[in-house]
């Protein structure tokens, strides 16, 4: 049954690093949806996102199709998470209106959907993520994340596809490779808990980002000056552009201060932004 009122979702930002295609962290930036019933499909939408056409191909009209088996309701949709940023807007999307349809398990609907399972968990379940599938089925685990803990992203005005970002990738890794990233994913993970266990070392990758730099080479300069700037550590957001670094709440102002004063200086065109770590993931909202 279509559920009454606002059902709010937060975006999310995969890999942090070496945990590629694991481990995720919801981030407060929310897309809101209110589902009603219908004649026709239709989308009023504000914010980011607004542009998509409301035809038979939106992702809308395709879940209410798989939830309710037809599509006659009318999505008024808010979004401040940009798309094809590396900030998870397609999981938010695909969770947010599978939940607010009546969805049994928008978890799992999204993930058959979108495919990218640590995206929509952390969007789902909020805070800090490890999940993959089993036999085709999502599963994920909550991890701990220090409260202390507040992100500077840096979001640039390109748009950078997921799709072609995994194009670059290569089919095999070499075992080092695969050893390098899994014992810093492990790590990251538990220190994540503790802001003071952080540390650069933690966030390195050897399984996506030097490939995907070839279509962002600016990514390499932004990592630097996020660093530079006083980022305890700093690593590609999900799929790119947007980079995302770790800082403590009070030092987070003056390293986006520092962040776009360097970013002027090199000319590089992107937002930057501190924002905290979402611990609530998918719920129902007061009507605004
Ligand atoms: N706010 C939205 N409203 C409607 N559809 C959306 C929205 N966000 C994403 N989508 C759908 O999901 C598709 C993929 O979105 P997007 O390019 O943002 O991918 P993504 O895999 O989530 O990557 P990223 O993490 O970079 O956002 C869009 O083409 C669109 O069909
Ligand atoms: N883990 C996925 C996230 C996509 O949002 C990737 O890096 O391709």
């Amino acid at each position: 049954m279509i559920v009454e009122g606002v059902v709010r979702v937060p975006g999310s930002s995969a890999n942090l690093g070496p945990g590629f295609d694991v481990l995720a962290l919801a981030i407060g930036m929310y897309l809101e949806v209110r589902a009603t019933p219908s004649k026709n499909f239709r989308v009023t939408a504000n914010g980011e996102g607004s542009e998509l056409r409301s035809d038979a191909n939106h992702m809308g009209s395709v879940i209410a199709k798989k939830v309710l088996g037809h599509d006659h309701v009318h999505l008024d949709i808010r979004s401040e998470i940009p798309l094809a940023r590396g900030l998870g807007s397609s999981a938010a999307f695909s969770v947010a209106v599978a939940t607010a349809l009546g969805a049994k398990d928008p978890l799992s609907l999204a993930v058959g959907l979108e495919g990218h399972p640590e995206n929509a968990a952390a969007s789902y379940a909020g805070g800090l993520v490890a999940a993959g599938c089993i036999d085709g089925d999502p599963i994920f685990e909550r991890l701990e994340v220090d409260s202390r803990i507040r992100l500077v992203l840096v979001v640039p005005r390109i748009r950078l596809s997921t799709e072609e970002a995994r194009k670059t990738l290569a089919p095999l890794v070499p075992r080092e490779d695969a050893v390098f990233n899994l014992q810093r994913a492990v790590l990251l993970s538990h220190a994540l808990a503790d802001i003071t266990r952080l540390q650069q070392g933690l966030f390195d990758d050897r399984l996506h980002q030097l490939q995907r730099s070839q279509l962002f080479p600016q990514a390499i300069s932004i990592i630097d000056v996020l660093i530079h700037s006083g980022a305890i550590g700093a690593t590609w957001s999900g799929a790119g552009p947007t980079m995302i670094g770790f800082s403590s709440s009070s030092d987070a102002e003056s390293v986006v201060a520092c962040t776009r004063k360097h970013l002027d200086r090199l000319e590089i065109d992107a937002q930057v932004l501190s924002v905290g770590v979402d611990h609530r993931g998918v719920e129902k909202v007061l009507d605004s």
